[in-house]
């Protein structure tokens, strides 16, 4: 045998924490080859740290799990509960559901989070579209089409976890964003840059730019590219996706570059950077049947609400409109 090489049962690997149990998986961080027992442990173990050594925490604190019952969010909500009962964190943990309305869809996997609800004992709130913004999400679709509907969708779904953390009076919000979606991200924001600078080529040049030409770079066009580019790599080399969240950690912000304002909207109140957030000016444009109003980059956007609001001009103003049909 080789010097370094583990010993096999009838040609299968041996795990290489308890040397005992037939490997299950090689980890693409350690490249080790583990058995599923040990991986359940380390796996928790490693989050403990990581909750530990970055002082996630603090006892007594409200804490909301974003859970949508998918994989990732039911095993975030079983492992906080799990480490928050093991290590007497003193959490309080909620679930907390978005409903946004998608027919065969939503229903259904909520009914994995009720059941959820029960087995680790932590107490449910769900906040629907149609209560939060007076729309679902298949009667936007209905207006809209599929184009871009992604963004209304996930829009409405970062500010309705806001409203449902605000109902629940918690602390903080837990998401089981994983680390595909952060490489993803990560990529993203790479590739937003590039197209930004591409435009300004062409504009340079003084090319015709066609919207249509253009719109395969949609956000959720980007997205789905990054999903399938960071896949073939991971394919090539299991490390990629943890060396291309490294790197996006090593960013670096230039001092001279003027950062967005964290601040609020001064329609709904929750958090924006603009005048009014994106969901209050996604939601003016539905309202108004104007569903284009706010797709896009957001430079610019609350001008765009101002000018399609003053050509409008037959309409109620719009600081007479309620966002939504729920006040918080
Ligand atoms: N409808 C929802 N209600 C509450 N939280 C949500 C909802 N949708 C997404 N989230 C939160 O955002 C995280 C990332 O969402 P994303 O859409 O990427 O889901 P995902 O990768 O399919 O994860 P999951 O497997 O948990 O559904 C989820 O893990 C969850 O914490």
């Amino acid at each position: 045998m080789e010097a370094g090489t583990k010993p096999k049962i009838s040609g299968a690997r041996l795990c290489c924490c308890c040397n005992q149990r037939r490997a299950a998986l090689k980890r693409p961080k350690t490249l080790e080859q583990i058995c599923r027992e040990c991986f359940y442990e380390v796996f928790e173990e490693e989050i403990h740290q990581v909750i530990v050594e970055n002082q996630l925490f603090k006892p007594g604190e409200r804490i909301a799990i974003g859970a949508s019952g998918g994989k990732d969010s039911t095993v975030l909500a079983y492992v906080l509960s799990e480490l928050n009962r093991r290590h007497n964190y003193g959490l309080d943990l909620f679930l907390l559901s978005v409903d946004e309305g998608i027919t065969g869809y939503r229903d259904d996997s909520l009914e994995t989070v009720k059941r959820n609800e029960l087995q680790y004992g932590l107490p449910l709130k769900i906040v629907s579209y149609k209560d939060l913004y007076g729309w679902t999400m298949d009667e936007i679709v209905k207006m809209i089409g599929l184009k871009n509907n992604c963004t209304f969708c996930g829009v409405f779904r970062r500010q309705a976890l806001d409203r449902g953390a605000a109902l629940l009076k918690v602390d903080k919000v837990a998401t089981g964003h994983n680390a595909d979606d952060i490489a993803e991200t990560v990529l993203l924001n790479i590739l937003r840059d590039w197209v930004d600078a591409l435009q300004l080529l062409l504009v340079k040049m003084d090319l015709f730019l066609d919207a249509n030409l253009l719109s395969i770079y949609s956000p959720n066009a980007y997205r789905g590219f990054a999903r399938e580019f960071i896949k073939d790599l991971e394919r090539l080399r299991p490390r990629a996706i943890l060396d291309i969240i490294k790197s996006g950690e090593n960013f670096r912000i230039s001092a001279s570059t003027k950062m967005p304002e964290q601040g609020t909207c001064e329609r709904c109140g929750y958090i924006s950077s603009q005048k009014w957030c994106k969901a209050c000016v996604l939601l003016e444009g539905l309202n108004r049947g104007l569903p284009k109003l706010g797709i896009g980059r957001s430079r610019g956007l609350n001008s765009d609400v101002k000018k399609d609001v003053k050509q409008d001009s037959g309409t109620k103003s719009i600081e007479s409109k309620q966002c939504g049909s729920l006040d918080f």
